[in-house]
């Protein structure tokens, strides 16, 4: 039994629809989720089936039909018991539990989009990270595939579901990645949603992995949005004159505000899309005291030590990038995937700045630093120090993994190649880390053990 905490960070309320592909049910397959309003779902074992959100609720007054403007499993009713299921547009979470001794589950935005979704898995891993869609891909949907109820932007569809056909859809010849190409909507998707599961042959990853003894969280708005509402202007002034000062005006203060509006939201965009915190670039300085304690030279920038400009104020290391030119487009990228590389022997990420020229990534700080600089100090045992640290990584009782559960355990594991070049291999996902000593750094503690954690 998995079970799935739904909540709603809407600022309105929300129907979830939970639908099984599988004979055994959840406990409830529809409900009303008031702003605010979390509810617990438990789900079978080997349950197979998918979750969204249903948006607008109304009744017929002389049906007493229920129907929803987002989501509709057009049962008539708030739960939604039938197999008799149509494709609408919204986003889905879709979950397969204890298939192989494992679970898997993807954020989908293959048939539209209509509420940001965030899973956050209970346990952690190399493999088993939070996922969704949180940024308001309303406001960056093709005006063809909007839609809207009454004034109120509501959903975007999706290409395959606006006109269902089979190159749109990847179908027949167009089943196969060479013949299935993006499209201007999946690439705009995959920007903001990198996460996400967009379509049939994207390479992004979209499936997470997790033990089969995880529960989830599942939230609908994350981050709040204000819902978009067309823009109209009606005004019936009697002189020609007066009506054109009034557009200019009106026309003027509306760019203004769209300037304002698209940064801010932009803003918001780039952390959802990342997942991480952004810090001013005058906070970080200040609380580095303007970059003073200088930890070490890589080949991307310098690290100096500081602390977070946050109440917590925990020790940080920060990297500032060499000055880089661009839009700052693939840092954000790079950024986004190594903020899913969540492992408890990885060095942590708690955010970034990133102000024209000035980018700087904030990392969980080491206080004994890099391996190599461990060796400098130890006497002609370099190698073999090498060597026990790998070991002791994964195998050395010797080290305390404070926070290592068993699971993690079988996620990774450190292999040496034909080459001689050591690295980190995650099982799953046949990504890997290269390990130098340059990249392994350490935190020695009173009782004679160490903490050693892999900074990418
Ligand atoms: N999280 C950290 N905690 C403590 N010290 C760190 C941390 N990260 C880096 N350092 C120190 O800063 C030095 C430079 O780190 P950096 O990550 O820039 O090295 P690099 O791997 O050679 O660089 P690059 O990734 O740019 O090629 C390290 O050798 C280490 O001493």
């Amino acid at each position: 039994v998995s079970i799935f905490t739904i909540e709603n960070k809407c600022d309105h309320t929300v129907w979830p629809m939970i639908y099984s592909w599988t004979s055994s049910q959840v406990n409830s397959t529809g409900f009303a989720l008031k702003k605010g309003a979390a509810r617990d779902i438990r789900a079978p074992f080997a349950w197979f089936g998918l979750i969204s959100g249903r948006t607008l609720c109304s009744t017929d007054t002389s049906t007493r039909n229920f129907s929803y403007a987002t989501g509709d499993c057009e049962s008539g009713i708030v739960e939604c018991p039938g197999d008799d299921y149509s494709w609408s547009s919204r986003t889905y979470a879709s979950f397969r539990l204890d298939k192989g001794g494992s679970d898997s589950y993807a954020v989908s935005v293959e048939y539209g989009y209509n509420l940001p979704i965030m899973v956050v898995p209970s346990m952690k891993s190399f493999t088993c990270i939070t996922s969704g869609c949180v940024v308001d891909l309303n406001k960056t949907c093709p005006e063809d595939l909007m839609t809207f109820s009454g004034e109120t932007l509501i959903a975007c569809s999706s290409p395959c579901q606006e006109s269902g056909t089979p190159e749109s859809c990847c179908l027949n010849e167009y089943r196969s990645k060479e013949n299935c190409k993006p499209t201007t909507y999946t690439k705009n998707f995959l920007n903001a949603c990198p996460l996400a599961y967009i379509y049939p042959y994207a390479d992004n990853n979209s499936t997470i992995t997790c033990p089969n003894t995880t529960d989830y969280v599942i939230t609908f708005c994350p981050t709040s949005f204000t819902p978009n509402k067309k823009l109209q202007v009606n005004s019936r002034v009697s002189t020609a004159l007066l009506v054109m000062v009034i557009i200019v005006a009106i026309a003027l203060t509306v760019r203004a505000k769209n300037v304002r509006t698209k940064s801010d939201q932009n803003d918001a965009n780039i952390e959802a899309a990342v997942m991480l915190k952004r810090y001013s670039y005058e906070s970080v300085k200040k609380r580095t005291n303007s970059f003073a304690h200088v930890l070490g030279k890589g080949g991307s920038g310098t690290v100096c030590k500081g602390k977070l400009p946050d109440t917590s104020g925990r020790d940080i290391a920060l990297k500032i990038l060499k000055e880089s030119k661009g839009d700052g487009e693939e840092f954000i990228n790079e950024l986004a995937s190594m903020s899913r590389a969540s492992h408890v022997n990885i060095v942590s990420l708690f955010g970034f700045c990133n102000e024209g020229s000035n980018r700087a990534i904030i990392y969980e700080f080491m206080p004994n630093g890099s391996l190599d600089k461990f060796i400098e100090v130890s006497t002609g045992r370099a190698d073999h120090g090498f060597q026990f640290i790998l070991d002791g990584l994964f195998t050395c009782p010797i080290n305390k993994w404070s926070n290592r559960t068993k699971d993690q355990l079988v996620h990774g594991s450190i292999r040496r190649r034909p080459n001689g070049q050591w690295v980190f291999m995650s099982f799953l996902k046949h990504t890997f880390i290269n390990l130098t000593k340059q990249n392994i750094v350490l935190q020695f503690n009173p009782e004679n053990d160490f903490i050693v954690k892999i900074k990418n």
